[in-house]
């Protein structure tokens, strides 16, 4: 759904609320219309002499009255419109949510996400401001509007509310004048902003290589030239606005003064009473009020109205991978990946990071895949999750080409432990339980041992319950790449086990703990491991050997270390140039 057609469905689902509100906002301002007159008629009849105790008492009486009905009315308005704006708020944050957690990692290559941020914060918000106070606002500065010319014109004068209103007739002119700017200079800061976020986005995730570096000042110095930006951007938009601002007033003082000059004339001729007069006054100024809402909402609706747009596009990209319209569904999987003639090029690069990829990987045994970097075996894995779709008839699970699974399925038949093992800015234990939040601590216990970290956590100060700072900060990268490592060990269920260099930052020991472990997964789980270290292979039951996007070599280490080829090179590179024996 558009955003156009979220915000129609909300208002309409809503509508007795909206219309509760906007009727209540409305009485509320005929209340406040009642004042002048009041006050009018208390001038005539203090004119005419008598018992003033009496007299102001009871004109007291009816302002009390007329100012609690406005405060009465005006107080649920408010609340009413408050509330459903805020609701708006979170529904459509949560949609945005929603939307973005169907897209590919593709879409999030391509948006910064100080972007993504952007829209969910400050899009949102200016739809809400709109539907919220602009309402609010709208609703007051029509019916105030009207009343007041119906006031002045049926009980003082009609030429005289004519002819001072004809200055502030001008102010929608000048507001045609100035709105296209003010749009687009707001447009520039939120853009200003968004880049600003991402800069210190960035600067925050890469804060040990700047230290470092010694990089700080140049941080800080770029910072300060985008924050410069968003200020010089900020000022231009509010010289504009104080103009905007200033012309409004400005045109009202006009028809203030026309006002002025025609009424009292009609006071000394005797055409209207003193009382009228004054009441007239008050009028004067009371219709200045909706003129600047007036606005203040046209600004309001400006800047939901460029956030509108954004939003659009943003619900308008429709995810990349998707599920089959008939998916092959199984009952039971077993494990077994076929890899067929598969060629994959990135959309954005020129050449192809795979090409004629074939392998065959039975049930429960074990691929390793080597090669230098950018070989190409993340790609590779990455295509085998789906996270970027191979072409049809290139990978196949239990004989089914993975296209014609429910992505689903296929994500639940897969343990995954990424590159760069990515934690979460949690507890150690939550990390672990990440993709089965409801297991029992004994799992995340099993799982930690597997994975050799449990030892460290029975370390910490709060065990499975320590927090592990902003994306683990707190842990070493061996520490990380184990928890990662239980984290897809605690999946049990899954078929396919898939390491993405998972070992390269573990100590020799450790790496050959985490394989005997694995040993004993194998056989229940079909394993593919890509590495640079060799050393975490040699239990392979077949090594493809990677270049360039294509397969170079392919048999078990015992074969490929006695073959020349990349394989021995990187075998003799990485045992000290020892020769190459089994
Ligand atoms: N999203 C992407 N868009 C375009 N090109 C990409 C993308 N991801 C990777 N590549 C390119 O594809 C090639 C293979 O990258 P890949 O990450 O699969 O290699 P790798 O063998 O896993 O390398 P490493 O061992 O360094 O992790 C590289 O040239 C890389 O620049």
């Amino acid at each position: 759904m558009s955003p156009t057609q979220l915000i129609r469905a909300f208002i309409l689902e809503r509508k007795w609320g909206y219309l509760a509100a906007v009727l209540a906002i409305g009485m509320a301002q005929f209340f406040q219309v009642r004042i002048p007159h009041i006050l009018g008629k208390f001038i005539n009849r203090l004119k005419l002499g008598g018992s003033t105790e009496h007299i102001i008492l009871g004109f007291a009486l009816e302002l009390a009255v007329v100012a609690a009905g406005y405060v009465i009315f005006f107080g649920f308005g408010q609340t009413q419109v408050g509330r459903l704006g805020r609701t708006w708020e979170y529904e459509m944050r949560q949609h945005l949510f929603s939307h973005w957690e169907t897209l590919s990692s593709r879409y999030f290559q391509q948006h910064s996400v100080g972007d993504l941020l952007n829209h969910s914060l400050n899009d949102v918000t200016a739809v809400r401001q709109a539907l919220s106070m602009g309402l609010n606002q709208i609703s007051q500065a029509v019916f105030l509007f009207i009343a007041t010319l119906y006031m002045t014109i049926r009980t003082i004068d009609l030429k005289l509310t004519l002819f001072s209103l004809v200055p502030l007739l001008l102010i929608p002119v000048v507001i045609a004048i100035i709105r296209p700017q003010v749009r687009l200079r707001s447009r520039l800061v939120q853009e200003g902003l968004s880049d600003m976020s991402e800069l210190a986005e960035e600067s925050f995730q890469a804060i040990r290589l700047i230290k470092a570096a010694s990089n700080e000042p140049i941080e800080v110095a770029r910072f300060a030239d985008k924050t410069q930006t968003i200020v010089d951007r900020q000022m231009n938009l509010v010289r504009l606005n104080t103009l905007f601002q200033a012309l409004v007033p400005l045109l009202s003082g006009i028809g203030f003064t026309v006002g002025l000059v025609y009424g009292g004339w009609l006071v000394i001729h005797g055409q209207i009473s003193l009382g009228s007069f004054v009441a007239f006054t008050v009028y004067l100024s009371m219709l200045v009020q909706p003129l600047m809402q007036f606005g203040i909402v046209i600004n309001l609706f400006q800047n939901a109205s460029a956030s509108i747009v954004r939003l659009q596009v943003l619900l308008a990209e429709e995810p990349d991978i998707r599920d089959p319209a008939e998916p092959v569904v199984r009952d039971v999987w077993r494990g077994a990946l076929k890899i067929q003639r598969l060629t994959f090029q990135y959309p954005n690069s020129e050449h192809p990071t795979l090409q004629n990829v074939s392998v065959d990987v039975p049930e429960g045994r074990t691929l390793g895949i080597v090669g230098r970097t950018g070989a190409g075996k993340t790609t590779l894995l990455n295509l085998i999750l789906r996270d970027y779709d191979p072409p049809a008839g290139t990978v196949f699970f239990d004989g089914v080409d993975i296209r014609d699974m429910r992505l689903q399925d296929l994500r639940e038949l897969i343990a995954y432990v990424p590159q760069d093992g990515f934690l979460f800015s949690t507890t150690i234990g939550h990390n672990i339980a990440f993709s089965r939040p409801q297991v029992v601590p004994e799992d995340v216990e099993e799982a930690a041992r597997q994975s050799r970290i449990w030892e460290t956590i029975e370390g910490m100060p709060d065990g499975i319950d320590t927090e592990i700072g902003e994306r683990g900060i707190m842990l070493s990268g061996g520490q990380r790449q184990r928890t990662a490592i239980a984290r897809a060990l605690i999946k049990s269920e899954a078929k396919i086990l898939m390491l993405d260099d998972s070992l390269s930052a573990v100590d020799t020991r450790t790496e050959s703990e985490i394989l005997r472990v694995l040993r004993q997964v194998r056989g229940k789980k079909t394993c593919i491991i890509a590495a640079h270290r060799l050393s975490a292979l040699r239990d392979a039951d077949w090594i493809i050997v990677l270049d360039k996007g294509r397969i170079v070599q392919s048999g078990i280490h015992e074969d490929l270390v006695r073959q020349p080829g990349l394989y021995r090179e990187l075998y003799q590179i990485q045992t000290g140039g020892e020769p190459a024996h089994a």
